[in-house]
């Protein structure tokens, strides 16, 4: 099946996620996610604000930040489809200008060197155990990930894995992916040869 038809179908299941059932598996996710960082060596995470269906981040920015850990989100630039993140200590600093997804405002934020950035939370829309991903389309991580030697996660919810995804030569996979229900070593599925 090819990438766009994936993307579609996808996107139309997830749109009718129960919202209690999208609350819940968010809020496990993040109880998941945090449970995998504290045993990580990670300062610095760049993620994304969520917008519905994907998962819920609001909550894990605020968990992040009690916790005394450095929260970094993207600013898009189109022309050239690169990204630049800027640290953010209150949803106050974000502001939409783009494609309806919130933003940090640069005049109110400072932004970091990909080299600076711990762990990256890379989002999509359909992932292959794995880690390979199909994201919304833009090419925006794709082109991010060549550059950045860090560590890299996905969260998703368990609905969101498939079987296979035929990859292009650019894109690039995750170290692993936490869902509602377990967490995968993508990395270690990979060694193992045979998954795609
Ligand atoms: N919450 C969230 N923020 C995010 C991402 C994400 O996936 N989720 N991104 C993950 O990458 C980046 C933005 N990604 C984008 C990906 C594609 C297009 C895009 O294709 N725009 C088309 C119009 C598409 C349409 O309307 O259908 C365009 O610019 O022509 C825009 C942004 C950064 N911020
Ligand atoms: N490293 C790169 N350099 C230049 N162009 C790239 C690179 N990676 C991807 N692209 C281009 O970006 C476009 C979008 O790629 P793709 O459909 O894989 O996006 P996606 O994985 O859904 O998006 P994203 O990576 O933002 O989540 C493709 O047309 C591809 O040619």
């Amino acid at each position: 099946m090819s990438k766009q038809l994936m993307r579609k179908n996808m996107k139309d299941k997830l749109s009718r996620l129960d919202s209690d059932l999208y609350i819940l598996y968010s809020e496990q996710i993040k109880t998941n996610f945090i449970k995998e960082i504290s045993s990580l060596n990670v300062r610095t995470i760049g993620l994304t604000i969520s917008a519905f269906p994907e998962v819920n981040t609001e909550g894990i920015i605020h968990a992040l930040w009690e916790l005394g850990r450095t929260v970094v989100v993207p600013k898009c630039t189109p022309q050239d489809r690169s990204m630049t993140f800027y640290r953010i200590e209150d949803y106050n600093q974000l502001e939409t200008v783009y494609m309806n997804l919130k933003e940090p405002n640069p005049k109110l934020t400072t932004a970091v060197e990909p080299s600076s950035i711990d762990l990256l939370i890379v989002p999509g829309i359909v992932y292959s155990k794995s880690g390979y991903r199909i994201g919304y389309g833009g090419g925006y991580y794709d082109r991010f990930l060549s550059n950045y030697k860090g560590k890299s996660m996905s969260l998703a919810f368990d609905m969101q894995l498939v079987d296979e995804i035929v990859s292009e030569d650019f894109d690039l996979p995750v170290d692993s992916i936490i869902t509602e229900r377990t967490t995968i070593m993508c990395k270690e599925n990979r060694e193992m040869g045979g998954l795609t």
